[in-house]
């Protein structure tokens, strides 16, 4: 009996060991086999970017993961091709492509929401904006709406043991971008954070037909230190909204970062973050226990995001942290899914508002200043949500010409996009106080408005309501 019990043992030590071995050997192959794969995909940046042809559409990836040093060698390519379309996303360094090309006889530019370089391209007839709300551009590449890339080039960590490349800070839509591209290059930067993802935050090398290096740090975007008067007396206004266990979205701008220090130095807890994107101010908020996610309905514990755009201690922070996922854009964005969590606040910033309630935050006349990006998926979202509150904020007026100008205006200006239309105008926060404009009258929305302009601009206003026909004799103004 011992001795059969002694053969078993055995056996099952053997048998334990054995598949040990199996796991380890297989591994081991794995990485060779990678190895290899790596080495024969791997080109100089001008080898690689030889695929492009003349009228090809190229992609680049998004905000701080834009490939620098694949533009580079795409733009010593002026004149040796013609009609290439280029298509970026916030670019945070200025496309040497342009720069290389004025003419646009080799290279057309265009970006979904325009940084402050391409804003500047902009203004020289070097970058065109492709308008959309950003939730839907990963259906409008996969269902052909959007140009499929011939080109998709890619900027990526470097590749781990199962042979998979990371997105690092933007994984947006690059997955679908590589669904649709005909070929795909990747630009390794060994400087990317790996952020953990809850989909699409990877490719294999299986999949990937290029791959070049280059190792640099990442863009940054330093948080802005001009917090101004105006700023503090709106987050004052907002911090009030803000309940124990909300989930929190912060756009993009001066604003949002003045809030998220009220919020770092308030009483507030157990917060959540389900944004599209990740900021510095993020950090604070974190480690000073703030927010947890733990009252969230999905992705618990979790801050969700789909890109991230700050400075390295971000980019640090992100590297393998468990506390946050990235998804796609169509999954962070999408307003049924925002609704999901409760008390969903999402604050974000304008340019210009007009009486009806027609919401103006990406140009200004023939001026494209940005884009739609997330405003409209977040404010459909928030306003959706169980006990969720929208906000779009502004100071009461802006400096134009060397003149104070007014953001609350009769109508927008000519030739300005409407980003939110009235019919999804949530509550307006200025330093005056904020208007809840939902289900409100044309004349109710007008009054309201007023009552949020500078005192200078008021009266001027109201005879602009009375001559728009949206005045009545019981409109007040305090
Ligand atoms: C990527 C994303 O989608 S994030 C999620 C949310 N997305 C959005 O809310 C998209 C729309 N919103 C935005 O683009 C921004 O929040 C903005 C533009 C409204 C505000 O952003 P900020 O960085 O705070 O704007 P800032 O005050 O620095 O102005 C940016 C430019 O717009 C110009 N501008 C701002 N207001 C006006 C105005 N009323 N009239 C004319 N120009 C104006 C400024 O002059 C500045 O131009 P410059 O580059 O020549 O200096
Ligand atoms: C913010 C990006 C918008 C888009 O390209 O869809």
């Amino acid at each position: 009996m011992a001795g059969a019990f002694q053969i078993r043992s055995v056996a099952g030590v053997v048998l334990v060991v054995a598949i040990f071995w199996a796991i380890a050997t297989r591994k081991k192959e794995d990485g060779i086999l990678y190895a290899n794969e790596y080495r024969n995909k791997l080109r100089t940046p001008e080898e690689a970017v030889k695929v492009v042809k003349s009228g090809d559409w190229v992609f680049m990836s998004h905000f701080a993961m834009f490939p620098q040093a694949l533009d580079e060698a795409l733009s010593k390519r002026v004149g040796e091709v013609h009609d290439v379309m280029v298509r970026s996303v916030c670019a945070t360094v200025s496309p040497k492509i342009c720069a290389a090309d004025p003419e646009k006889k080799s290279f057309t530019y265009m970006s979904g929401y325009l940084s402050g370089h391409e804003r500047k391209l902009g203004e020289k007839g070097l970058c065109y904006y492709i308008p959309g709300n950003y939730s839907a551009s990963p259906t409008n590449i996969r269902n052909g709406n959007m140009y499929p890339p011939d080109v998709a080039m890619i900027q990526t960590t470097p590749p781990d043991n199962n042979g998979y490349f990371n997105f690092g800070t933007s994984v947006s839509y690059a997955r679908a971008t590589c669904e649709k591209a005909k070929t795909i290059i990747l630009e390794v930067n060994d400087q990317v954070p790996w952020v953990l993802g809850g989909e699409q935050e990877s490719i294999h090398i299986s999949e990937v037909d290029y791959i070049v290096e280059k190792s640099y740090p990442l863009p940054q975007l330093p948080p802005t230190n001009t917090e101004t008067e105006a700023e503090r007396a709106i987050a004052s206004i907002l911090i009030e909204e803000i309940e124990d266990g909300s989930c929190l979205q912060f756009g993009i701008g001066g604003m949002p970062n003045t809030i998220a220090k009220m919020i770092a130095d308030s009483d507030l807890k157990n917060l959540g973050i389900h944004s599209e994107m990740a900021t510095t101010s993020y950090i604070d908020l974190i480690l000073k226990g703030k927010v947890n996610g733990s009252m969230k309905n999905i992705d618990r514990y979790k801050t969700v995001f789909t890109f991230a755009m700050g400075t390295q201690q971000l980019y640090d922070f992100l590297d393998r942290n468990p506390s946050f996922a990235s998804y796609p854009v169509d999954i962070t964005n999408n307003p049924n899914r925002i609704a999901l969590n409760d008390k969903q606040i999402a604050i974000n910033n304008t340019v210009e508002i007009d009486l009806l309630g027609q919401i103006s935050s990406e140009s200004s006349g023939t001026r494209q200043i940005s884009g739609t990006g997330g405003q409209v998926d977040f404010t459909m979202g928030a306003s959706q949500s169980k006990g969720g509150k929208p906000f779009i904020c502004m100071s009461s007026t802006t400096m134009h010409g060397g003149k104070l100008t007014s953001r609350i205006v009769p109508s927008i200006k000519t030739f300005s996009a409407v980003t939110c239309p009235r019919t999804i105008a949530p509550t307006i926060v200025t330093e005056y106080g904020k208007a809840q404009l939902t289900g409100k009258s044309t004349f109710k929305r007008a009054e309201m408005l007023i009552e949020l302009a500078h005192p200078d601009f008021r009266e001027d206003l109201i005879k602009a309501a009375q001559a728009q026909n949206i005045w009545t004799r019981t409109n007040k103004i305090s």
